[in-house]
């Protein structure tokens, strides 16, 4: 197992170059939030557009429209019952996240067989979520495309028939390598499952157990992968920022929020990129 460590976050995170413009930074679309999750989604897209993702589309329940907006008018939106629309501007996305607040119920089964169906090979994928608990359910080996899945324990327990206490980094391992997409396994200390390596990371605070913090972790590791070329580089590094910054904030604070995380991740950027 090898420590996620800051030189990796420091190469990832590079300087923007001066001739470039939002669509060089990525199209990503988030899909989640139904009438009792926005949050979710609004938590998950604020970190993904803190985290400098060029151009944000968040398909979601029409009722959440209003305080996504009222809270980030910077993402684009669409009725997530809109599915050929949903389905039209998929095909335009650099990254998809599904699953922050998505359900469970049978449009979400829809949605997440939308985006399964129709991904492409050149798109990176996160699933997150209620989009776990729904996979979990499925005999469904999963599309060719980039794919992260970022489990809590418990998600990670239906997604792999491990139980919480089996889930070692060895038995993880091999459940990944069925699984053909790279696993973040979130705990206290989380730990994340590429196909040639174990990485474990070192930050991590019990300030951080509070709902929307995966969220918001799903929100960064999409962000990052709509600007950094190397996957798991893009995804190794929004997990230790996440971590390193509730740390930081968890010196004088008993519980740190997922928005305050957000409202941070610039601030690490701009000083990783100039390290
Ligand atoms: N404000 C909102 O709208 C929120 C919406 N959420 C959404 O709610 C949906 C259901 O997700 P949940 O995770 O709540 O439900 P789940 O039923 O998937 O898992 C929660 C259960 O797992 C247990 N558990 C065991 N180990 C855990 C670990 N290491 N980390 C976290 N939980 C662990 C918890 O105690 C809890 O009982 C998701 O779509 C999620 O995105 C949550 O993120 C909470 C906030
Ligand atoms: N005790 C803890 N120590 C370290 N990190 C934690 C702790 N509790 C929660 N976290 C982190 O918070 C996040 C919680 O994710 P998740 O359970 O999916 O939240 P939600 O779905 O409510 O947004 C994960 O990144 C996890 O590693
Ligand atoms: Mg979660």
């Amino acid at each position: 197992m090898q420590s996620i460590t800051t030189e990796l976050v420091h190469q990832t995170i590079t300087r923007r170059p001066a001739e470039s413009h939002k669509g060089t930074y990525g199209r990503l679309m988030l899909i989640g939030g139904n009438q009792n999750f926005g949050g979710a989604i609004i938590m998950a897209a604020t970190a993904a557009i803190y985290s400098g993702a060029g151009l944000v589309t968040v398909a979601t329940d029409a009722s959440n429209f209003t305080s996504l907006h009222a809270q980030l008018p910077e993402a684009m939106v669409v009725d997530y019952r809109q599915t050929a629309y949903v389905t039209q501007l998929l095909q335009t996305m650099d990254v998809i996240i599904i699953g922050p607040g998505l359900g469970t119920d049978q449009l979400a089964a829809n949605l997440l067989t939308t985006v399964l169906t129709h991904v492409q090979a050149h798109q990176r994928l996160v699933i997150d979520g209620s989009a776990l608990t729904l996979l979990a359910a499925r005999q469904q080996s999963l599309p060719d495309a980039q794919i992260v899945v970022t489990p809590h324990q418990m998600e990670w327990q239906r997604l792999s028939g491990l139980k919480i206490a089996d889930q070692t980094p060895t038995a993880n391992r091999q459940a990944q390598q069925h699984l053909h997409a790279i696993a973040v396994v979130k705990a206290h200390h989380t730990t994340v499952y590429t196909n040639d390596r174990v990485w474990f990371n070192p930050g991590g605070t019990p300030a951080m157990a509070t709902g929307g913090m995966g969220d918001t972790l799903a929100g960064m590791v999409g962000g990052f992968a709509a600007q950094f070329p190397d996957f798991t580089n893009a995804i190794l590094s929004a997990v230790y920022l996440h971590s390193e910054v509730a740390d930081d904030l968890a010196q004088s604070r008993y519980v740190v929020l997922p928005h305050q995380i957000s409202a941070e991740i610039p601030k690490y950027m701009h000083r990783a990129s100039l390290a």
